[in-house]
């Protein structure tokens, strides 16, 4: 897979004017939130824009015809816990029959190692186009060891769509899982010391549910 393929940035005006207004650090968890579920909606487009069709018979009010519909066993979106959720309700409201898995992770703040707490997926992921979403791909570690779940649970076919995404967590998962394409609404400058994405937003978990 070519970086190009590898990384897809969606640069739409809506999407990158909503970023804006999440970064800023006066936005509210209301309306973070809000703002996060509206995204969403607009990478799924993205996202999803290969999926498989195939046709079926219709009768329109004035005639037959052959019209696309998908194809194929449904999706299954993974949200990786907790962050993952606030970009999960907005697709599902687009793709209301997708299959839901959770990974739960969260990131030590010490080593930057994912430390795991839960595992849910649906059934026969091999069959399944898997979305994998979390709104921050840092260093990367989280979605990696998340990718290695699902690929051990069966998974060939994932993406992985995020809001931000640093250098370092995209040369990561190039180099752990060459195979997964990252779709994002953002390529930030870097990571500080403390593992956080540079200009980034702060830490979407806290900010999307209020915690500190
Ligand atoms: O690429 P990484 O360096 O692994 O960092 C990214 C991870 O950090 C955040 O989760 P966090 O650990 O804060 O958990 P939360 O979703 O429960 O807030 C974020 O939602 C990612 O899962
Ligand atoms: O900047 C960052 C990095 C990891 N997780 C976050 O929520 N924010
Ligand atoms: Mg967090």
């Amino acid at each position: 897979m070519s970086d190009t393929e590898h990384l897809t940035i969606v640069k739409h005006p809506l999407v990158q004017h909503k970023l804006t207004l999440m970064r800023e650090q006066e936005a509210s968890t209301a309306k973070f939130r809000q703002l996060l579920r509206e995204i969403s909606q607009l990478l799924a487009y993205e996202v999803t824009r290969n999926m498989e069709m195939t046709s079926k018979t219709i009768q329109t009010p004035l005639m037959e015809m052959e019209a696309p519909v998908l194809d194929g066993k449904k999706l299954a979106l993974i949200s990786i816990l907790r962050a993952g959720n606030g970009l999960l309700d907005g697709i599902l409201e687009l793709v209301p029959a997708a299959r839901v898995g959770f990974v739960g992770l969260y990131r030590d703040e010490e080593t930057l190692q994912p430390v795991q707490y839960y595992f849910k997926v649906p059934d026969n992921l091999g069959d399944r186009l898997v979305i994998a979403v979390d709104p921050m791909l840092a260093t990367g570690n989280s979605s990696v060891a998340a990718i290695d779940l699902l690929k051990q649970a069966g998974a060939t076919n994932i993406r992985f769509l995020c809001l931000l995404a640093a250098p370092e967590g995209v040369a990561r998962m190039k180099e752990a899982h060459p195979d997964v394409p990252i779709i994002t609404a953002s390529l930030d400058s870097h990571l500080n010391e403390q593992g956080y994405i540079v200009p980034g937003l702060g830490d979407a978990g806290d900010r999307m549910f209020g915690t500190k």
